[in-house]
């Protein structure tokens, strides 16, 4: 998909919500476990429920990993359904991956090309070889962690490197990389106050931002100083959406969470 595509649907939806589809079998209604396959089951009530709602989805892999071959089939079946009934919505591995320049390219492989996401989230520890195999994929996104939404971000992340914190450094020099167009970065809805700082380094690029809903932080900070003429957020709920009742009306309960954060998105744009 396009960034030009994205910032349609954003449009044409009035929201810029990705749910974040963390499936966990101790959370998910009990009356699921009798499926054969519940994840599965769990993702596609909710699709059906909230497709309307939101722009993007996003399933984190350790919640499918955590499985084995019964979490990674299931994910299978999730990114298929989506991209055969909504190929207008944009898809996100959260793998955090990044390695060695042909490790990276197997994992470009895996989520690209095998899997078919639109994007793939990455961590940029290794360097430009590690994230340009991802990068070299023509209309596929390479979301780079830049400042993580949790405590542990203010380890590394705003460590300052000859007078500049670590994060910044990260968004100016993957700029320069090549088919640096293809670059979102993740920043925490937790630090929105960093958020004018890293649009005058990116002005134009997306954020995905996690961290709304179950971590506290706000989305009227985020817009605040994050938003761009494009929009340029894609702002993520997993818990506070997905896990909005454990009964039989799960699908319910997680389409009106939806509702209420798309509505505070309208009102945004
Ligand atoms: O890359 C991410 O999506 C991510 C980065 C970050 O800084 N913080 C963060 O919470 N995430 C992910 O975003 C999701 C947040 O889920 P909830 O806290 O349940 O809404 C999880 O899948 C996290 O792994």
């Amino acid at each position: 998909m396009t960034t030009q595509q994205l910032v349609q649907e954003i449009k044409r939806k009035r929201s810029f919500l990705c749910i974040g589809l963390d499936v966990d079998l101790n959370k998910i209604p009990q009356h699921l476990l009798e499926e054969e396959d519940p994840i599965f089951a769990f993702n596609k009530t909710i699709i059906d429920a909230t497709h309307h709602l939101a722009v993007a989805y996003k399933p984190n892999l350790a919640f499918y990993e955590a499985y084995g071959i019964k979490g990674l089939k299931a994910l299978g079946k999730t990114i298929d359904y989506l991209n055969k009934n909504h190929p207008e919505i944009f898809t996100i591995a959260d793998a955090k991956r990044g390695d060695i320049g042909n490790t990276s390219g197997m994992y470009a492989k895996a989520f690209f090309e095998d899997l078919n996401f639109d994007s793939v989230t990455v961590a940029p520890y290794m360097g430009k070889d590690s994230v340009e195999p991802f990068l070299a994929y023509e209309d596929k996104h390479t979301i780079l962690l830049a400042l993580t939404s949790n405590a542990g971000a203010f380890d590394f992340q705003t460590e300052k490197i000859d007078g500049e914190e670590l994060y910044k450094k990260v968004l100016k020099v993957s700029k320069s990389w090549v088919n640096g167009q293809n670059l979102m970065y993740v920043v925490g809805a937790t630090k929105a106050e960093f958020l004018a700082d890293i649009r005058n380094i990116v002005p134009e690029s997306f954020l995905l931002v996690p961290g709304v809903g179950a971590q506290g932080g706000s989305l009227e900070e985020v817009c605040k100083f994050g938003m761009n003429r494009n929009v340029g957020l894609l702002v993520n709920s997993a818990r506070g959406i997905i896990y909005a009742s454990g009964g039989v009306d799960f699908a319910e309960a997680a389409a009106a969470k939806a509702k209420e954060l798309q509505e505070q998105m309208a009102a945004f744009l």
